[in-house]
Order: C-alpha cells, then structure tokens, then sequence
C-alpha cells in the first residue's frame, strides 16, 4: 500500500506490535475496571470477580441506545450554530470549517434528559446495563473504524494524516489514515473528539447519582463532589470547543482505532470509574475534608484553564492586551513561543492543572483503595507520552527556537520535577 509522499513518520506506540497489543489491552482494561468497580474488594490489581459470558454482553437493545445516543449527538451537530470557526490551515492551504455548538447541544441534552426523567424515564436503570452498553460502544468503535480504514483507501492522498499511513495494516487501522474524515460538512473525528463521549460520560455519572438517591435516600457528598468536579470539566470543553481545533488529534492524528474507541467507549465507561466506584463503595466525607478537596480542583482547574486560555488568545491575536505584555522567543515558521506567563512556567502547564484536577476527582472515593486513582495514573501516563509527541512534533517545526525555548523553561509539566 502506498503511503503519502513526504509521509515516512516514525512509528509511534510501539509499532505494529504495540498498537496490536493496545487494541486487545484497552478494552480489556475497560471491562476488567467495570466488573472490579462493582465487586466487593474493588481491587484494580486483583483478577476480576469473573468473567462475563457473550449472553451477558450483548443485548441488541444496548447496540440500538448507543446508536439512538449517536444520532440524537449528530442531529444536535447538525442545529444551525452560534458560530463557525476555520480549522489550521491545511496542506493544500485550505481551511475546513466546523460549528461552534457544543454546549448548546450539552444544554440540550440535558433539557431532553430532564423533560425524559420526569416522563418517567428510568435513568437510574442505566449503571444496570452498563457492560452491554460499554461492549456496544465497542463493536461501533471497531466497525466505525473498518469503514473509516476503508474510506481512506480513495481519499487523495492530500487528506491522509502524517502518521497513519506507514503501510501496515494493523497501525494504520489504530492510528487512523485520513486526517478529517468528512461525510459532506459533517466531520467525524471533531463530532466524536468532543460531542457522545463526553456528554455520555456526565449522563453515565448522573446516572449512578440518582441510583445512590434511590439505594441510599439521597446521593453522597462524595458523589456530589464528583459529579460536579466532571460536568465542570465536560461543560468546560464545550464552551471552549473551539480549542479542540489546534489539538494534535485534529491537527495531526488520524482518525483511526484510538482515537474511535478512546472518544465513544473509553472516555464514558472509564473516566466515569469513580462515580461507578462510589456507588458500590460509598465514602463517608466530611465539609472540612470536601471543603479541602474543592480547593485542590479549583487551583488545578485556574491553572488549567489559565495556560488553555492564554495559549489561545496568543495564538488567535498575539496583540490582545490580555497577552501582548508577555516575552516570546520568535521562530522561523513566523510564529512565536510564549516564554513568560504560565508558558514560562512549564512547558505544558495545562497538563499541570488537568492532573491536579484528576487528584481532586478521585480524593472523595477515600485513599483505601487504588481503583479510584486509575484515571489519574492512566492520565499521567497518557500526558507524559502526549507531551514527548508533541515535543517531538515542535522540535520538528521550530527547530533552534524550541530548543531555546528548552533552554530557557526546562521542566516539561510539574516545576524542578518533571
Ligand atoms: N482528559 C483527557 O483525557 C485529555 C485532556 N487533554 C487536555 O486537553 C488540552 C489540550 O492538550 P494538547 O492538545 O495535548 O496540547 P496543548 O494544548 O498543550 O497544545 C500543544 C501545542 O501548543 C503550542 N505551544 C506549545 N508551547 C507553546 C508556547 N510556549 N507558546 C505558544 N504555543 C505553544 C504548540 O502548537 P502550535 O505552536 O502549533 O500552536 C504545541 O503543539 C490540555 O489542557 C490537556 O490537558 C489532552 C488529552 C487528553
Ligand atoms: C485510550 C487511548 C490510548 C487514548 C485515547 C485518548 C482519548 C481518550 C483522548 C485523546 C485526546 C482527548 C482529549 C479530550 C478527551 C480525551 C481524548 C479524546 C478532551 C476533549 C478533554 C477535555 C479537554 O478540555 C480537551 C481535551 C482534548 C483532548
């Protein structure tokens, strides 16, 4: 199979063998984190309590929700938006276009979600079905990604992404090959980076709160705290969607096995772990201790949004009072560095914040038990690999001035640690 000219990438995740490896080890991981969170122990380490039969898993009702959620995100996707912003320009100099309704169609969703309940739609019933659900969402990512792999196949060579295109079936099925997979304006890789999965995974948590109401008479405060901690999060993305546009998923990943499974399945069925732990394991927590927690996610969330929010502006309008005092080191590409500010911190002080902040959401779950803290050990991991690719991909396109850029702000995500 051909690849792209220009597009000889170095592999990434390990090659063929690691990206096999990770297709079979991520929902793996998924189901085995779904049966512990339920089990008495609720160890992460320990095997699972069993092993669920095909009977258990597959429920055509469980494929026909997933889909029906699939479509009620894409039609609110297609309402008229409040906004439409261009993407990074691409390699034949043309800009795609994409709506800016994110959180209209969060907003919406809930309005459906909330006339649903009070109709009498059983949403506490869904933490029931949760491994029907979460096998559907996979069997679409598998499916979603075979057509994709296939639509690829007669797009010009002009769309395909840098990195999935070495070859080798197996990774460029993973990585994905085409860069912006569109049907007409509808774009696949956005809708799905930002819309079901996230939305899914606050719905997922709601969820588990109004099943704790209903074993317990009211949900925790734990519950509450996590519950809040991540439709902060959630709401935060899509009010900020349009962020998501400079991201390496967009700008450079194809839209492959990872990112399909990452955005349907793994974001809803494993960020939403600690609710789902909390259900079964309920935590006492008192103000003073609740109180404290808030603190750790409201210095992680001002750092977070302050490096996101300050990256962006620089990047729209170098010259916006907001940003125009701040050093810079320029580059050859005609773009500059910011080297004071937050990116004078760190060079990824987002990352920074977005980990105190997954600190915060597993605190209220108690510290005796480690399953909890997946989502935190998992996040480090994936930010230290997504720091070094992008390190990678920057020393690529600035050359000398990142390396000075290096130089000058040496630590990578956590001050004279990392
Ligand atoms: N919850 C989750 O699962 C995940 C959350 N995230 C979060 O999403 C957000 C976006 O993350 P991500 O896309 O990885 O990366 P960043 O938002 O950090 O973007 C990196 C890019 O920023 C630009 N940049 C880097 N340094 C500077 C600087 N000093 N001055 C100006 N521009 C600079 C470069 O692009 P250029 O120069 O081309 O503009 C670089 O490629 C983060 O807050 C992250 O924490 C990310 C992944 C998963
Ligand atoms: C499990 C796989 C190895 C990797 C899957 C990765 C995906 C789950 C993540 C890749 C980048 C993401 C981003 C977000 C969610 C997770 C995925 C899709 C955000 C939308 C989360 C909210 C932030 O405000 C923006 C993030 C952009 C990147």
């Amino acid at each position: 199979m051909a690849s792209p000219q220009g597009s000889r990438a170095p592999l990434e995740f390990g090659g063929p063998l690691g990206a096999a490896a990770l297709m079979l080890l991520l929902p793996v991981t998924m189901f085995h984190l779904l049966l512990v969170a339920r089990s008495g122990p609720a160890r992460l380490l320990g095997p699972p309590p069993y092993l669920p039969g095909l009977e258990e898993l597959w429920s055509p009702w469980a494929l026909l929700l997933c889909l029906t959620w699939l479509g009620l995100q894409a039609a609110l996707y297609l309402l008229p938006a409040r906004k439409v912003a261009e993407g990074q320009e691409l390699k034949d100099k043309s800009r795609l276009r994409y709506p800016i309704n994110g959180f209209q169609a969060l907003m919406l969703t809930a309005l459906l979600v909330g006339l649903g309940v009070s109709a009498g739609l059983p949403l506490s019933a869904l933490p029931e079905i949760l491994l029907p659900l979460a096998f559907a969402a996979t069997l679409i990512a598998f499916i979603f990604s075979l057509l994709l792999y296939l639509k690829a196949l007669v797009a010009p060579a002009s769309a395909l992404a840098p990195g999935g295109n070495s070859g080798n079936l197996i990774y460029d099925f993973f990585l994905g090959r085409e860069l912006n997979p569109r049907i007409c304006s509808f774009d696949i890789k956005y809708f799905c980076e930002l819309r079901p999965g996230l939305i899914g995974w606050v719905l997922i948590n709601l969820a588990l709160l109004m099943q704790e109401a209903e074993l317990r008479g009211s949900p925790s405060l734990a519950m509450w705290l996590v519950n809040g901690f991540q439709l902060l999060y959630v709401g935060d993305a899509l009010w900020y969607e349009e962020a998501v546009l400079t991201t390496m998923d967009i700008i450079h990943d194809g839209f492959g096995f990872m990112l399909a499974f990452g955005d349907l399945a793994w974001v809803p069925f494993t960020y939403s772990l600690q609710a789902q732990f909390l259900l079964y394991h309920p935590q006492p927590l008192g103000w003073p201790l609740a109180s404290f927690i808030c603190l750790i996610n409201a210095v992680g969330y001002y750092i977070f949004r302050g490096a996101n929010s300050q990256k962006n502006t620089f990047r729209k309008n170098p010259s916006d009072p907001r940003v125009a005092d701040l050093e810079t080191i320029s580059t050859a590409t005609g773009r500059r560095l910011l080297v004071s500010g937050w990116w004078g911190m760190v060079r990824h002080p987002n990352y920074l914040g977005d980990l105190i902040m997954a600190l915060a959401w597993s605190l209220p779950c108690g510290v005796f038990h480690l399953l909890p803290y997946f989502y935190l050990l998992y996040f480090t991991a994936l930010l230290v690999h997504r720091e070094d690719r992008d390190e990678r991909q920057c020393l690529q396109k600035y050359g000398l001035a990142w390396r000075e850029y290096c130089r000058r702000v040496p630590y990578r995500i956590v001050p004279y640690v990392y």
